[in-house]
């Protein structure tokens, strides 16, 4: 289970066995006191007579022991966490690297709350593994087997009898491990959830506010929050009784040796001597022994965070070569594509498991260079996944999308991304200037250019009201613009980068009518001569598209023109028809509003 977390240690896998020594060492200064208290006690007790200069070199060595054992712990655990955090920086290095090369929809998916959880807090619980479980718990578990080997050789009968509180502690613990494990999933996913509710929560009180959705909003956080108690103490209260059971159990390894040893030695079944070295190194060994399964107890949580993160780590890369584009055309080729969408779950055995939704089924068409090709169909249906694997944001699992007769995972995502173009409902606008966020889409442009491209989206007239014009930070502006406004700053970013391939993926969905006649008006700038994929839910917009693409439950179920459509595809005529109802109730609430 934790063999690939160690090989993240490298050269410092080293140190962690120089840890473990040392600690080695401690927990054996930590015995040696009850050997030294056998040694004075076993003669008076034979009443036999001790010296003082015996009993006081005896306490000395005591002493001695005692701040030994403190030296060599803090020293060991020194050097483990040396080992350990520099193990979670490596850690973390390659999940960065990881995360680079994963493609960007599941990077998406997974949510700012969980990514954090997975970066800071799941890789630190690491730290109580390297720097204290594994040098403490195994030095804590080979001293008493030593220990116990000794009593042995001493007397195997009371050496028995010191051992008779173990079974018990044990089963309680396999108990406790197997019931936490299955509480491990929920509560896991629990703590996911919170995560990104809370981050949901704070990044969307502004809309909340606006759409005065803050009883609802809180309810979502509220439930989330319960949620996550609810599953703790779910996992705590199930876990508990056995944590109990082996807790008090465990030490208490002179249970049977003390009465029963007794006994033997008034039998003479052992003699005295004997019976106090084993009752005292049964002492010894007691608080070792607890400490060294108290770290069992961290495993279920452990387990369960290691595996999510080497899930992570084994999660398939993009696939994307080094070549640039050397494609003879931009057609665009769907060639029998499917695409199921990746969700994590918590299995039987409470790790997570992988499950898979399909909801693109074998597609195949062909967008041709220059021409506009329109992709519509119900909500749900489809058409943003394929216009997402168009910009390589997952591989599908089945077929391949190629363009020019170049296939996606054949060039870079540099050489795939500088041809295309993707304006999506919400663009983010990076915390710079507004002409620095346009020049994002040409990083060589000049100012000039730059101005150029807003003047061809529309945006100047907004632009010039604000107090530094174009200068204006984005997180200043972007509070006085519009959304529409922030999306004409967006299509300017795409006319500045005028790439041969755009994808509008329904960017006038939700614009006001002002501001969609200003954006319908910078998006034909942007398209001319290009070859257009565009995703429309108002269809009257996309009537004149070279090509219409009816998308039906994950399924292309037809491709034409709009005469041809409107005649011969059920499904197009229902989503005509829809369309033609909502202009019918717009214009009658309009006129009914005058
Ligand atoms: N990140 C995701 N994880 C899991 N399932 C998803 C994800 N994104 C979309 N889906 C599912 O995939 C299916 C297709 O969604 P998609 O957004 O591509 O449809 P669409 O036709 O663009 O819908 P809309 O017009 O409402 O935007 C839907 O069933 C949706 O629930």
């Amino acid at each position: 289970m934790f063999k690939k977390i160690f090989e993240y240690a490298g050269p410092y896998k080293k140190n962690m066995y120089v840890a473990t020594v040392v600690v080695l060492v401690s927990v054996l200064m930590g015995i040696l006191p009850f050997v030294l208290a056998y040694q004075v006690i076993s003669p008076l007790v034979m009443g036999d007579s001790v010296e003082t200069e015996f009993v006081l070199l005896r306490v000395i060595g005591v002493l001695i022991c005692l701040v030994l054992q403190a030296f060599f712990y803090g020293w060991g655990l020194s050097i483990s966490h040396k080992a350990a955090y520099n193990t979670l920086f490596r850690l973390r290095v390659s999940l960065q690297k990881k995360f680079e090369k994963l493609p960007l929809g599941i990077v998406e998916e997974k949510g700012t709350g969980t990514i954090k959880k997975l970066f800071v807090d799941d890789v630190d619980s690491l730290e109580l593994l390297l720097a204290h479980s594994v040098p403490e718990g195994i030095a804590n578990l080979l001293i008493p087997l030593v220990i116990y080997v000794a009593m042995f050789c001493a007397d195997w009968k009371l050496a028995l009898m010191s051992l008779a509180s173990i079974p018990i502690s044990l089963l309680s613990m396999v108990i406790m491990y197997s019931v936490g494990m299955k509480r491990m999933g929920p509560y896991y996913q629990s703590a996911q959830k919170m995560n990104n509710t809370i981050i949901e929560y704070i990044n969307g009180m502004e809309v909340v506010k606006v759409f005065n959705r803050e009883s609802e909003s809180y309810e979502n956080f509220r439930k989330d929050v319960t949620d996550y108690r609810d599953y703790t103490l779910a996992w705590y209260k199930a876990a508990w009784p056995w944590m109990a059971i082996y807790g008090s159990l465990l030490p208490c390894t002179v249970i049977l040796t003390l009465p029963l040893g007794a006994w033997f030695v008034l039998c003479g079944i052992s003699t005295l001597p004997d019976l106090i070295l084993v009752l005292c190194l049964s002492l010894s060994i007691g608080i070792p022994l607890l400490k060294a399964l108290g770290f069992m107890e961290t495993i279920p949580n452990l387990n369960y965070k290691i595996t999510a993160l080497e899930q992570m780590l084994n999660t398939a890369p993009l696939q994307a070569a080094e070549d640039d584009f050397h494609g003879q055309d931009f057609n665009i080729s769907y060639d029998h594509v499917s695409f199921a969408y990746q969700t994590t779950q918590p299995g039987p055995d409470g790790k997570p498991i992988i499950a898979e939704n399909e909801v693109l089924h074998d597609i195949t068409f062909v967008a041709q260079a220059g021409q506009k090709t329109a992709l519509v169909g119900e909500s749900g249906s489809g058409k943003s996944t394929l216009a997402k694997l168009l910009i390589h944001y997952y591989d599908p699992q089945k077929g391949s999308i190629s363009i020019g007769g170049q296939k996606l995972c054949d060039m870079s995502l540099e050489a795939l991304n500088s041809r295309i173009s993707y304006v999506a409902q919400d663009q983010y606008l990076f915390n710079t200037s507004l002409l620095e966020n346009i020049r994002l889409g040409r990083l060589d442009a000049t100012d000039e250019e730059v101005m150029q491209a807003a003047k061809k989206a529309r945006c100047m007239e907004f632009l010039e009201k604000l107090p530094q014009g174009i200068h204006s930070m984005a997180g200043d502006a972007g509070k006085m613009l519009s959304g529409g406004q922030r999306q004409r700053i967006s299509l300017a970013r795409a006319i500045l980068k005028d790439a041969p391939i755009v994808v509008l993926d329904e960017a006038t969905a939700y614009a006001d009518p002002e501001n969609e006649e200003k954006m319908e008006a910078a998006i034909a700038e942007l398209v001319e001569g290009k070859t257009l994929v565009v995703i429309a839910h108002k269809l009257p917009a996309i009537m004149n598209a070279d090509q219409i693409c009816v998308m039906d439950h994950g399924k292309m179920v037809a491709t034409g023109k709009h005469q041809e459509l409107i005649q011969a595809c059920p499904e197009y005529q229902k989503l005509w028809k829809a369309a033609q109802d909502s202009a019918e109730w717009k214009v009658s609430t309009a006129k009914e509003g005058r």
